[in-house]
């Protein structure tokens, strides 16, 4: 824990051997944040929420804290309540699971009691970066909220637009959002307006930039007042965040708890790897298998059902995937393996927006065991009672890792993260283990047997894997065709109110959308890079790339511009777009319900586990990375699984098909 601003910043420690250009920076940054002592290193540390310093709470607020069980405020907390009720800007980072939530909620709800009663209007906004994330925040703001008459909405992607439009109407004083949502509200919500926003929360700051919002965040950032106050919290202050910051706060407070990418204090970390599973076997003189490899990834699909059908099998386990489609895929597995992981659910943008909420609510409530998610819950979420995190596979980066096992061991309890590890992850494994003390790594062996008996029951169910995902296919164009013709239906029936209607404006098409999320990828990966440059403070005070083209809208307030770009709209509209869209919409209608497109889908070529990596594994020493792990390799598990699987997709599925009861989970 640091105590003063200079010392706090994460890219500007510069001990031994400091530069000139170095002290500059550091000179700058301690000039733009505000210096601040933190409270819980003082003397006057806070036992409960009743005796913070600086800072009376009301009882509303402590009879909610009291009845939520939280008496004694986590470090974050007891530093940031008093600033956050002082209207202190605050840039605030701490580890995961240390109460960063209750840390904004208490002091804008206590701002928000002394609000003018008479002139109701949205007055809080809190950006969070995932939808699930928004519906938790929201729910502890109201949590907290239960003795106060202060108003919420929650405004998130996916769920009816028509029903938050609605809410908005009657100017809730809390708007909880994604940067997405609440640009489309802005835009195209005529009640809705920011021009009464005093503070504003920007919730994992650094992964709303990750996932592309940048220009999102700063056109909310500014639609609303100047004089608001922000409160910014993330897991790592970078510099993109340090841009942001300049851009949208005013003498921002720092506030930083424990190391940057500590793990929390209670778990318990497990490294799986190949090597340790040749071990396993018992020969020490075997093969080694290449996890990442084609034949290799059959091989870690066999390991996961065996952790989660043998030292899983109880309690509430996480797995992290990098994919949805390997997410997917495993949900079918584990349904069809049965022997208890049938009690699963997937979690990924595949899904809609309620299959996605009722995942997790099955998830919290422990209908569940296993919950097969992206790195879409590796952030933010807090489920009590999840024992275990198992990553699929080493995440991309060092922070991922740390979102992710932050899942578990929240809040001081215990938990246990295990990583299904292959040659190429000895960098990550490397920074894991540094990150983690030595005493909680472990490794774990399980009996060869076990692992041979679950790749070939895996390998008989592979035709069935195959039919259910042929019967998705042909379930999603069909689906697909109705909706198509529905649409070209509405359009004929109501062409007179659907033309009548005011154009949405969109801040984003899809293609515009993905761009700008590999942007932020970049940018967030680039600072992994040994080669990307580090800019110093004063240089990113300039814009990095070339001044903006200017435009018809340059140089006009914002309501110039939006009177404008709307007049623009609905001229193009008159013109061309109505006529133009019930034409498609019939033509593609058409399409759509032409019976051989629907059986167009191209069968899959069934492939066996082994299919496609022939090469011999090597024989004899280990690698440098079991010798790093401290394993010796050893025999048979490298070993080329027997010839492709040609058995037909269709044969033996269908009995197996009826056993699943109602169907996987659709992507
Ligand atoms: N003062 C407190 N005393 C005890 N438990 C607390 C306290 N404050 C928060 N908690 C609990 O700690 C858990 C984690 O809180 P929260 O989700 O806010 O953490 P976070 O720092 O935002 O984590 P992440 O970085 O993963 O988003 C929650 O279950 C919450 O109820």
């Amino acid at each position: 824990m640091s105590d003063d601003a200079s010392s706090d910043d994460d890219t500007a420690a510069a001990p031994a051997g400091q530069t000139d250009a170095d002290k500059a920076n550091a000179a700058a940054i301690k000039a733009f944040f505000t210096s601040h002592k933190n409270a819980s290193t003082s003397s006057q540390k806070a036992l409960s929420f009743s005796t913070l310093p600086n800072c009376t709470l009301s009882r509303q607020l402590l009879l909610a804290l009291g009845s939520l069980n939280l008496s004694t405020p986590t470090p974050i907390q007891a530093e940031c309540i008093p600033l956050a009720m002082m209207g202190k800007d605050i840039v605030a980072s701490s580890a995961t699971g240390s109460g960063k939530t209750v840390a904004f909620w208490v002091g804008v709800l206590e701002r928000l009691l002394h609000r003018d009663r008479k002139n109701p209007m949205t007055r809080v906004v809190v950006m969070t970066p995932t939808r699930e994330l928004a519906v938790q925040v929201h729910g502890v703001g109201m949590a907290l909220a239960r003795y106060t008459d202060v108003s919420f909405c929650l405004c998130v992607g996916g769920l009816s637009l028509k029903v938050q439009e609605a809410e908005l109407k009657q100017r809730p004083d809390i708007v909880v959002s994604t940067p997405g949502r609440l640009i489309d509200h802005v835009r195209n919500t005529p009640c809705f307006t920011m021009d009464g926003v005093e503070v504003l929360v920007l919730d994992e700051a650094d992964r709303m930039l990750e996932e592309g919002f940048r220009d999102e965040l700063e056109e909310i950032i500014s639609a609303a007042p100047r004089s608001r106050q922000t409160l910014l919290f993330s897991a790592t202050v970078t510099e993109s965040i340090q841009q942001l910051t300049r851009l949208s706060m005013n003498k921002p407070v720092r506030v930083k708890i424990d190391e940057m990418g500590a793990a929390a204090k209670g778990l318990e970390q497990e490294c799986q790897s190949s090597v340790c599973l040749l071990r396993v076997r018992g020969d020490k003189a075997g093969e080694s298998i290449e996890l990442n490899s084609r034949s290799g990834e059959r091989h870690r699909e066999a390991l996961l059902i065996a952790l989660c059908t043998r030292s899983f099998a109880t309690g509430r386990t996480i797995i992290f995937f990098r994919s949805k489609a390997q997410a997917h895929r495993m949900k079918i597995l584990f349904t069809l393996f049965g022997q208890g992981l049938e009690r699963s659910d997937e979690l990924h943008g595949d899904l809609t927006q309620e299959q996605r909420l009722r995942a997790l609510k099955r998830f919290r409530e422990g209908e569940i065991g296993f919950l097969l998610a992206t790195d879409l819950a590796s952030r933010g979420l807090d489920i009590k009672g999840i024992e275990n995190v198992i990553n699929y596979e080493m995440p991309k980066s060092i922070e991922i890792y740390l979102h992710r096992v932050g899942r578990t061991a929240r809040a001081g309890r215990k938990g246990r993260a295990l990583t299904l590890v292959g040659e190429s992850d000895r960098k990550l494994v490397k920074l894991a283990m540094k990150h983690a003390p030595p005493e909680s790594i472990k490794q774990r062996t399980i009996p060869s047997d076990v692992v041979a008996a679950v790749f070939k029951e895996m390998r008989e169910l592979e035709p069935e894997v195959k039919a259910v995902v042929m019967e998705e296919r042909e379930e999603k164009e069909f689906r697909r065709g109705n909706m198509e013709l529905q649409k070209a239906s509405n359009m004929l029936e109501y062409a007179d109110e659907i033309k009548s209607r005011p154009a949405r404006t969109w801040f984003q098409s899809q293609s515009d959308k993905l761009e700008a999320k590999k942007v932020g990828k970049d940018e967030h990966n680039s600072k992994f890079s040994q080669k990307a440059k580090k800019r110093t403070f004063q240089e990113e005070e300039e814009p990095i790339s070339k001044p903006p083209k200017r435009t018809p809208f340059s140089g006009l307030s914002r309501r110039e511009k939006r009177r404008k770009m709307a007049a623009w709209e609905d001229e193009e509209d008159r013109q061309s777009g109505a006529q133009r869209e019930l034409a498609a919409s019939i033509r593609s209608a058409k399409k759509a319900s032409r019976p051989d497109k629907l059986q167009a889908v191209r069968p899959e070529r069934p492939s066996g586990f082994e299919a496609g990596n022939r090469k011999k594994q090597k024989k004899g020493k280990g690698t440098a990375f079991d010798r790093e792990m401290g394993v010796a390799a050893s025999a048979g598990e490298g070993k080329r699984p027997g010839k492709r699987e040609r058995e037909s997709a269709k044969g033996g599925a269908k009995h197996k098909l009826g056993r699943m009861g109602p169907k996987v989970k659709r992507s």
